[in-house]
């Protein structure tokens, strides 16, 4: 019998302790421990630490991982606990995503000043966002409006809206209802005409391959549903290659013994875009979630990607 805590890492922003203390309490339930079997370590990362560039301009993925992905191999943690959406598609050797938990709601949500939808903004308004997907899917429906890079913690992008520097601002649902906030949003935008990140809303656990005992801790708290539906989208992700420069959205439903992919990729000015939807067995998720990357990539063409990169 185990007597050591668990180290669990994570990143120290509120969300990122939010997600921490919700998988400890998951595990506490689950295997009827007490808290003082989890040890929450913090850890500070690049992403966290350079706050005033776009993270597409200093290297995208990976940034908010690094620190404690090099600790899990050296045997520091034992668990880190992420935003899904946030994590490279192609983990360092040893690791991998042994766990996620429930999915939160996926869609974005606006949270405006000046108005309380996207449509009813006014002419030339300014809307700050830093992810490439949103700029693209805001221009996309609305090519009179102005996106600015907004970047930094919810608390800080929310201040900068009071402060009336935008009209408006994107932010995930599922962050604000995780930090106590679901009240913030003046709307929610419809998966469908504006699709979310792959992976977004679904927390995950990565840990060491083989490393039985705790990942058969972690088995207890895995929700199948959210799992096959991230691998899904991530699979579509990694097809196509997601150099951070290229705005990708997708999302998978499970039903039963079925799953179904939407996915569309933009040119960041959001004046053309492609979309894909495709259905089969979940147990083929990952399969199905990177055939659709490869449709979409050769209805695209080389020089969709080229236009910019
Ligand atoms: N890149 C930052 C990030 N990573 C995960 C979330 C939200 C929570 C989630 O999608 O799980 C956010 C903030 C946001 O997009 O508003």
């Amino acid at each position: 019998m185990q007597t050591k805590p668990f180290r669990i890492g994570t990143r120290g922003s509120p969300l990122a302790l939010a997600q921490a203390s919700e998988t400890r309490a998951r595990l506490m339930v689950a295997h009827g421990l007490p808290e003082e079997m989890f040890e929450i370590v913090v850890l500070s990362t690049k992403g966290d630490r350079i706050t005033d560039r776009a993270l597409s301009e200093i290297g995208g993925k990976g940034l908010f991982t690094e620190e404690l992905e090099d600790q899990l191999l050296s045997g520091d943690l034992d668990f880190a606990v992420h935003s899904s959406k946030d994590m490279p598609t192609k983990l360092p050797e040893g690791l991998f995503l042994s766990a996620f938990l429930p999915r939160e709601d996926v869609r974005d949500a606006v949270v405006g000043r000046t108005a309380p939808t996207l449509k009813e903004l006014p002419h030339g308004a300014t809307v700050g966002s830093s992810s490439l997907r949103r700029q693209a899917l805001i221009r996309r429906i609305r090519p009179d409006i102005n996106v600015i890079t907004f970047r930094g913690l919810v608390d800080t992008r929310l201040r900068k809206l009071a402060d009336g520097e935008v009209d408006a601002t994107l932010l995930a649902f599922a962050g604000l209802k995780r930090l106590g906030k679901p009240e913030i949003p003046t709307e929610l935008l419809d998966p469908s005409d504006f699709p979310p990140a792959p992976a977004q809303g679904a927390i995950c656990i990565e840990s060491r391959i083989g490393d039985t005992r705790v990942n058969d801790l972690l088995d207890a708290i895995n929700d199948r549903d959210t799992f096959d539906a991230v691998s899904c989208e991530r699979a579509f992700l990694g097809a196509l290659d997601g150099s951070c420069r290229t705005p990708i959205a997708g999302l998978a439903t499970v039903e039963g013994d079925a799953i179904r992919f939407a996915g569309m990729i933009l040119t960041p000015d959001g004046s053309r875009w492609h979309d894909v939807e495709i259905e089969g067995s979940r147990t083929e998720a990952a399969v199905l979630g990177a055939r659709a990357g490869g449709t979409v990539r050769s209805a695209a063409g080389s020089d969709f990607f080229d236009s910019w990169n």
